[in-house]
Protein backbone atom coordinates (compact mmCIF):
# COMPACT_ATOMS: atom_id res chain seq x y z
CA UNK A 1 0.00 0.00 0.00
CA UNK A 2 1.63 2.90 -1.66
CA UNK A 3 0.13 6.13 0.24
CA UNK A 4 3.25 8.51 0.17
CA UNK A 5 1.73 11.14 -2.59
CA UNK A 6 -2.51 10.57 -1.66
CA UNK A 7 -4.12 13.39 -3.77
CA UNK A 8 -7.97 14.33 -2.52
CA UNK A 9 -10.62 16.06 -4.62
CA UNK A 10 -14.22 16.06 -5.86
CA UNK A 11 -15.66 18.59 -8.14
CA UNK A 12 -16.34 21.11 -6.03
CA UNK A 13 -12.22 21.79 -5.59
CA UNK A 14 -11.66 21.99 -9.48
CA UNK A 15 -12.61 25.27 -9.91
CA UNK A 16 -14.84 24.67 -13.57
CA UNK A 17 -12.12 21.94 -14.88
CA UNK A 18 -12.91 18.60 -15.79
CA UNK A 19 -12.21 16.83 -12.67
CA UNK A 20 -10.75 13.46 -14.49
CA UNK A 21 -8.48 16.07 -16.87
CA UNK A 22 -6.91 17.07 -13.20
CA UNK A 23 -6.95 13.42 -11.82
CA UNK A 24 -5.56 12.13 -15.13
CA UNK A 25 -2.71 14.82 -15.06
CA UNK A 26 -1.99 14.32 -10.99
CA UNK A 27 -1.69 10.29 -12.46
CA UNK A 28 0.66 10.70 -14.88
CA UNK A 29 2.84 13.23 -12.67
CA UNK A 30 3.13 10.26 -9.69
CA UNK A 31 0.38 9.86 -7.63
CA UNK A 32 0.35 7.14 -5.70
CA UNK A 33 -3.11 7.17 -3.91
CA UNK A 34 -6.85 8.69 -5.00
CA UNK A 35 -9.35 9.72 -2.74
CA UNK A 36 -12.67 10.42 -4.08
CA UNK A 37 -14.35 13.30 -1.78
CA UNK A 38 -17.22 14.63 -3.55
CA UNK A 39 -18.74 17.08 -0.45
CA UNK A 40 -19.26 20.27 0.62
CA UNK A 41 -20.59 23.71 -1.23
CA UNK A 42 -21.10 23.03 -4.82
CA UNK A 43 -20.35 19.11 -4.68
CA UNK A 44 -22.22 16.36 -6.75
CA UNK A 45 -24.94 13.96 -5.64
CA UNK A 46 -27.14 11.12 -6.45
CA UNK A 47 -26.71 9.80 -10.11
CA UNK A 48 -23.86 12.94 -10.75
CA UNK A 49 -21.94 11.96 -7.83
CA UNK A 50 -21.73 8.32 -9.11
CA UNK A 51 -21.19 9.26 -13.15
CA UNK A 52 -18.17 11.06 -11.75
CA UNK A 53 -17.14 8.29 -8.80
CA UNK A 54 -17.35 5.39 -11.95
CA UNK A 55 -14.96 7.90 -14.33
CA UNK A 56 -12.22 8.43 -11.87
CA UNK A 57 -12.50 4.78 -10.37
CA UNK A 58 -11.59 4.58 -14.49
CA UNK A 59 -8.63 6.79 -13.94
CA UNK A 60 -7.27 5.40 -11.41
CA UNK A 61 -7.39 1.67 -11.95
CA UNK A 62 -5.31 2.55 -15.64
CA UNK A 63 -2.66 4.56 -13.92
CA UNK A 64 -2.20 1.55 -11.05
CA UNK A 65 -3.14 4.94 -8.59
CA UNK A 66 -4.93 3.40 -5.33
CA UNK A 67 -8.57 4.37 -4.92
CA UNK A 68 -10.49 5.76 -2.08
CA UNK A 69 -13.91 6.80 -1.32
CA UNK A 70 -14.91 9.16 1.42
CA UNK A 71 -17.40 8.75 3.93
CA UNK A 72 -19.90 7.49 0.98
CA UNK A 73 -20.11 3.36 2.03
CA UNK A 74 -22.63 2.47 -0.60
CA UNK A 75 -20.43 4.12 -3.23
CA UNK A 76 -17.26 2.46 -2.33
CA UNK A 77 -19.06 -0.34 -2.81
CA UNK A 78 -20.57 0.16 -6.43
CA UNK A 79 -17.44 1.47 -7.63
CA UNK A 80 -15.34 -1.31 -6.49
CA UNK A 81 -12.78 1.15 -4.53
CA UNK A 82 -9.75 -0.54 -3.09
CA UNK A 83 -10.55 1.35 0.18
CA UNK A 84 -12.54 3.82 2.28
CA UNK A 85 -11.84 6.74 4.43
CA UNK A 86 -13.93 7.49 7.84
CA UNK A 87 -13.62 10.31 10.16
CA UNK A 88 -14.95 10.00 13.49
CA UNK A 89 -18.30 11.17 12.87
CA UNK A 90 -18.67 8.62 10.13
CA UNK A 91 -19.69 4.99 10.33
CA UNK A 92 -17.68 3.10 13.16
CA UNK A 93 -15.12 1.44 12.34
CA UNK A 94 -16.22 -1.99 13.50
CA UNK A 95 -19.48 -1.62 11.36
CA UNK A 96 -17.59 -0.88 8.49
CA UNK A 97 -14.74 -3.67 9.19
CA UNK A 98 -18.03 -6.38 9.34
CA UNK A 99 -19.22 -4.66 5.70
CA UNK A 100 -15.45 -4.33 4.20
CA UNK A 101 -13.45 -7.32 5.51
CA UNK A 102 -11.08 -6.98 2.46
CA UNK A 103 -10.66 -3.52 2.22
CA UNK A 104 -8.64 -0.97 2.93
CA UNK A 105 -10.14 1.26 5.93
CA UNK A 106 -8.71 4.66 6.46
CA UNK A 107 -9.30 6.87 9.42
CA UNK A 108 -8.74 10.47 10.50
CA UNK A 109 -7.54 11.08 14.20
CA UNK A 110 -6.90 14.57 15.32
CA UNK A 111 -6.39 14.59 18.95
CA UNK A 112 -5.24 11.83 21.64
CA UNK A 113 -8.98 11.47 22.87
CA UNK A 114 -9.98 10.63 19.44
CA UNK A 115 -7.30 8.02 19.06
CA UNK A 116 -7.95 7.03 22.60
CA UNK A 117 -11.41 6.03 22.17
CA UNK A 118 -10.97 4.65 18.64
CA UNK A 119 -10.57 1.13 17.44
CA UNK A 120 -7.14 1.84 15.79
CA UNK A 121 -6.18 -2.14 15.15
CA UNK A 122 -9.48 -2.27 12.89
CA UNK A 123 -7.85 0.60 10.23
CA UNK A 124 -4.83 0.02 7.45
CA UNK A 125 -4.03 3.40 8.03
CA UNK A 126 -4.38 6.82 10.12
CA UNK A 127 -5.30 10.23 8.85
CA UNK A 128 -3.26 12.93 11.09
CA UNK A 129 -4.47 16.03 10.51
CA UNK A 130 -5.13 19.40 10.08
CA UNK A 131 -0.96 19.18 9.97
CA UNK A 132 -1.24 23.08 9.21
CA UNK A 133 -4.37 25.42 8.89
CA UNK A 134 -6.22 25.07 5.46
CA UNK A 135 -9.69 26.77 4.00
CA UNK A 136 -10.62 23.68 1.80
CA UNK A 137 -12.20 22.01 4.75
CA UNK A 138 -15.64 24.15 6.13
CA UNK A 139 -15.17 22.49 9.36
CA UNK A 140 -11.78 21.43 9.61
CA UNK A 141 -10.16 21.28 13.48
CA UNK A 142 -7.61 23.12 14.84
CA UNK A 143 -3.88 22.76 13.38
CA UNK A 144 -2.05 20.07 15.01
CA UNK A 145 0.95 20.68 13.49
CA UNK A 146 3.38 17.98 12.58
CA UNK A 147 4.34 16.92 16.56
CA UNK A 148 0.86 15.02 15.90
CA UNK A 149 2.61 12.88 13.51
CA UNK A 150 5.30 11.86 15.61
CA UNK A 151 2.96 11.17 18.92
CA UNK A 152 1.26 9.03 17.00
CA UNK A 153 4.14 7.18 15.43
CA UNK A 154 5.22 6.33 18.76
CA UNK A 155 2.28 5.11 19.83
CA UNK A 156 1.53 3.06 16.69
CA UNK A 157 4.70 2.21 15.44
CA UNK A 158 3.53 -0.14 12.55
CA UNK A 159 0.68 1.53 11.26
CA UNK A 160 1.14 3.91 8.24
CA UNK A 161 0.11 7.53 9.16
CA UNK A 162 -0.36 9.95 6.28
CA UNK A 163 -0.62 13.78 7.33
CA UNK A 164 -3.44 15.60 5.74
CA UNK A 165 -3.99 19.54 5.98
CA UNK A 166 -2.70 22.80 4.65
CA UNK A 167 0.56 20.43 3.30
CA UNK A 168 2.18 21.95 0.05
CA UNK A 169 5.30 21.46 -1.62
CA UNK A 170 6.97 23.65 0.82
CA UNK A 171 5.77 21.94 4.04
CA UNK A 172 5.66 18.28 2.61
CA UNK A 173 9.49 17.47 4.07
CA UNK A 174 8.69 18.40 7.71
CA UNK A 175 5.89 16.19 7.59
CA UNK A 176 7.63 13.68 6.55
CA UNK A 177 10.48 14.08 8.68
CA UNK A 178 8.50 13.64 11.54
CA UNK A 179 7.00 9.79 10.80
CA UNK A 180 4.44 10.30 7.93
CA UNK A 181 4.44 7.68 5.01
CA UNK A 182 2.62 9.94 3.05
CA UNK A 183 1.35 13.25 2.37
CA UNK A 184 -2.60 13.86 1.43
CA UNK A 185 -3.15 16.96 0.08
CA UNK A 186 -5.94 18.55 -1.93
CA UNK A 187 -5.30 22.22 -3.06
CA UNK A 188 -1.89 21.75 -3.60
CA UNK A 189 -2.98 19.81 -6.62
CA UNK A 190 -6.13 21.02 -7.58
CA UNK A 191 -4.70 24.82 -7.42
CA UNK A 192 -1.62 24.23 -8.95
CA UNK A 193 -0.36 26.08 -12.51
CA UNK A 194 1.28 23.00 -12.86
CA UNK A 195 0.25 19.84 -11.76
CA UNK A 196 3.07 17.91 -13.39
CA UNK A 197 5.44 20.36 -11.08
CA UNK A 198 3.03 20.38 -7.86
CA UNK A 199 3.08 16.28 -7.91
CA UNK A 200 6.68 15.98 -8.70
CA UNK A 201 7.61 18.51 -5.75
CA UNK A 202 5.81 17.13 -3.14
C1 LIG B 1 -6.43 10.83 4.26
C2 LIG B 1 -7.51 11.59 4.93
N1 LIG B 1 -7.33 12.01 6.19
C3 LIG B 1 -8.30 12.69 6.82
C4 LIG B 1 -9.49 12.98 6.18
C5 LIG B 1 -10.63 13.71 6.87
O1 LIG B 1 -11.73 12.83 7.10
P1 LIG B 1 -12.98 13.34 7.98
O2 LIG B 1 -12.45 13.78 9.28
O3 LIG B 1 -14.02 12.30 7.98
O4 LIG B 1 -13.50 14.61 7.18
P2 LIG B 1 -14.15 14.62 5.71
O5 LIG B 1 -13.04 14.45 4.72
O6 LIG B 1 -15.14 13.51 5.61
O7 LIG B 1 -14.77 15.97 5.60
C6 LIG B 1 -9.64 12.52 4.86
N2 LIG B 1 -10.77 12.74 4.15
N3 LIG B 1 -8.65 11.82 4.26
C1 LIG C 1 -10.21 16.73 4.10
C2 LIG C 1 -9.38 17.36 5.13
N1 LIG C 1 -9.29 16.79 6.38
C3 LIG C 1 -8.51 17.46 7.21
S1 LIG C 1 -7.87 18.85 6.50
C4 LIG C 1 -8.65 18.51 5.02
C5 LIG C 1 -8.53 19.39 3.82
C6 LIG C 1 -7.17 19.32 3.17
O1 LIG C 1 -7.14 20.19 2.07
P1 LIG C 1 -5.83 21.02 1.71
O2 LIG C 1 -4.80 20.03 1.27
O3 LIG C 1 -6.25 21.91 0.57
O4 LIG C 1 -5.43 21.80 2.91
MG1 LIG D 1 -15.58 11.86 6.81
Amino acid sequence: MNLRKYFIMGSQNCNRRDPADILNEAANAGITAFQFREKGKGSLSGQDKRKLGYKLRDICTRHHVLFFVNDDIELAEALDADGVHVGQDDMPLEKLREIFPDKIIGLSVSKQNEADNSPIQLADYLGAGPVFATSTKDDAKQAVSPDWITTLKRHYPGMPIVGIGGITDRNAATVMNAGADGVAVISAITKADDIKAAVENL
